[in-house]
């Protein structure tokens, strides 16, 4: 579970103060995939970098009791100058995985060549794009976090053999994924949420947050 108890976050922009979040209060629960809808440039990746631990609230409790990933994409824990296969070896490690299994889960999805055995600051963003999901899926989470506004693979097949994958995961695990716009939640998401005016607002389902998303976007 994921738990956020009256937190707020705000940023100064050197002219006015943003509110991410005011005094919000909501769970994430495990088996319950959640999509949450929000104008762009209103919080989206804050609120799952504060899911992630990665970002820290100015007031308020974020408490996590499930194995929570890194955001899908999320490039902060690779070393540029390492080959993707130290990378991944070293980031098995740290999650006490057999680094065997991890190097051959990545490099049979990310599907690279030996550009696998090179260091990462030559790829291209699809190349890394590729491996950072691969790395996510080679490792297992409760509650896998979804940016919609992180860098994605084009290749067909690599979509493919990833898309089948993260459908396993999510059979037993549950993802929070942000987005603004409500057609990228409907595949995979249950239940949704509208971030509006630093709160956010829990619907059972998409179409009743669509509803509220809708009618403050153009009414
Ligand atoms: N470290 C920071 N310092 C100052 N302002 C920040 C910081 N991080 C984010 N912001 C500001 O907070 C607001 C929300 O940013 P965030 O990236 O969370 O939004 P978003 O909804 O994910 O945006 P987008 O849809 O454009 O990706 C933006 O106005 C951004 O400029």
């Amino acid at each position: 579970m994921i738990e956020f108890d009256n937190v707020s976050k705000s940023f100064w922009s050197g002219t006015q103060r943003k509110v991410i979040l005011d005094r919000a209060s909501f769970r994430v629960e495990p088996g319950n995939s959640l999509g949450i809808l929000a104008p762009n440039g209103t919080g989206k990746t804050t609120i799952i970098k504060m899911m992630a631990g990665m970002e820290k609230p100015d007031e308020g409790t974020i408490r996590r009791t499930s194995r929570i990933s890194f955001p899908l994409g999320f490039m902060g824990g690779i070393a540029g100058k390492h080959t993707a296969n130290e990378n991944a070896r070293y980031i098995a490690r740290l999650y006490s995985l057999d680094p065997d299994y991890v190097e051959g889960f990545c490099r049979w999805l990310a599907d690279i060549g030996e550009y696998f055995d090179q260091p990462m600051s030559i790829w291209s963003s699809g190349m890394k794009a590729r491996f950072s999901l691969a790395l996510m899926l080679a490792l297992e989470f409760d509650i896998y976090l979804v940016d919609e506004g992180m860098p994605t693979s084009t290749d067909v097949e690599f979509n493919r053999k990833a898309g089948m994958i993260l459908r396993e995961r999510l059979a037993k695990g549950t993802m929070v994924i942000v987005s603004h716009q409500p057609k990228t939640l409907e595949k995979f998401c249950r239940t949704a949420a509208v971030l509006r005016n630093g709160q956010l607002y829990m619907f059972d389902s998409l179409e009743e947050a669509k509803r509220l998303y809708d009618y403050k976007a153009h009414g």
